[in-house]
């Protein structure tokens, strides 16, 4: 890859005799949205204040560069190539949003006439026009968010950082956030994101991280994710609970019962060779399910099979998942033995 707007190799942080980042390398292309995730704690913000030169990387970190400078030599020209929201807002609710925004054109040394254009588009382009001239303070948490973005945008950035964006945001509120963020990557800026929504990283972002116990135990697309993990299957419903029987011993030791719900569930990976397997075995029994769903893994799946807290994710192997695209995932987690197949 060439000049990735965040490379990072074997950064490390530790606090006290607490390691939070082990030794992770990052490689992020420009013009990508990248998500870390991680459980609570794991070092999601303690990553972005190194990337973002707010904290020292640990001793002992490789190089690390953002935004095209490195950071140990020229922290200076990283902090002017970036902008930084963190998860808890910069905007200063005694001054109206107009004034929030006019401040920060100060900070970046734009002229007063320069200030005051970059305000009124970033207050258009937020749908904060009608609200400028009001304290932030009277904003709604997603108008704060809206603001607080536009104040990392004053400077131009060409590298984001966004700390948990949508925490707190209504599903409207958060649609919005992503429409916006796309429109910055659509730009040709780079957004490195943490989230707690796995959903918001599925939408958003083109590579995902997945941080725990201080290192990076998987990366991927996606797609690439939801392929390392068991958690595809095929459930079958009756309504008749002697079809749902005849269906089970049928199916055998394959089919997990739910006797409550009249419904077996099979792994399956959700392709058709499998879904016809299935349906050719009840077919030849004579049994017809009353409904037949298909479900494949989401980032759930994965953030659990990932970071499971037992022995299972401290016996780690390095493995690399295929992957139909010829891009893979890769991981560096002990998974499920029952997945083992599909990460070889
Ligand atoms: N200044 C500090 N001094 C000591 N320990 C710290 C400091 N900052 C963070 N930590 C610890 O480092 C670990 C990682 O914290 P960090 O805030 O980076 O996690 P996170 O992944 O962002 O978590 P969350 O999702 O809860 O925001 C935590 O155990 C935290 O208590």
């Amino acid at each position: 890859m060439t000049n990735p707007a965040i490379a990072a190799n074997g950064l490390r942080k530790a606090y006290g005799e607490k390691t939070v980042l082990d030794g992770i390398d990052f490689s992020i292309p420009a013009g990508t949205v990248f998500a870390l995730l991680g459980p609570n704690g794991a070092g999601k913000t303690t990553a972005v204040k190194i990337l973002s030169t707010l904290i020292p990387p640990g001793e002992g970190s490789g190089a690390i560069s953002v935004g095209g400078h490195d950071l140990a030599t020229d922290a200076q020209a990283v902090r002017a190539a970036i902008g930084v929201t963190g998860q808890f807002s910069a905007v200063d609710g005694l001054i109206t949003g107009e004034e929030n925004l006019l401040l920060m054109a100060d900070l970046h040394h734009l002229s007063k006439a320069e200030g005051r254009r970059v305000t009124a588009e970033l207050l258009e382009r937020f749908d904060l026009t009608e609200a400028a001239k009001k304290p932030a303070s009277t904003y709604s948490g997603g108008m704060k968010r809206r603001l607080d973005i536009a104040m990392t945008l004053v400077g131009n950035p060409r590298v984001i950082f966004l700390d948990e964006p949508t925490t707190g945001l209504d599903p409207r509120s958060r649609h919005g956030m992503w429409q916006m963020i796309r429109g910055l990557v659509g730009d040709g800026v780079t957004v490195f994101l943490t989230t707690q929504y796995l959903e918001e990283a599925d939408e958003l972002a083109d590579r995902i991280a997945v941080l725990h116990n201080g290192k990076l135990v998987a990366e991927g697309s996606a797609e690439e994710l939801k392929r390392i993990v068991p958690g595809g299957h095929v459930r079958l419903r009756f309504s008749d609970p002697a079809a749902y029987r005849d269906a089970a011993a049928h199916l055998g030791g394959d089919a997990v019962r739910d006797d409550a719900a009249l419904a077996l569930q099979l792994p399956s990976d959700g392709t058709q060779s499998i879904l016809r397997s299935i349906l050719d075995r009840l077919d030849a029994a004579g049994i017809e399910a009353d409904e037949l769903t298909v479900h494949t893994p989401d980032l759930d799946d994965v953030f659990f099979a990932l970071t499971e807290t037992d022995t299972d994710t401290d016996t780690k192997t390095d493995t690399e998942a295929e992957s139909g695209t010829g891009t893979a995932a890769r991981t560096h987690a002990a998974v499920p033995a029952q997945n083992k197949e599909s990460v070889r």
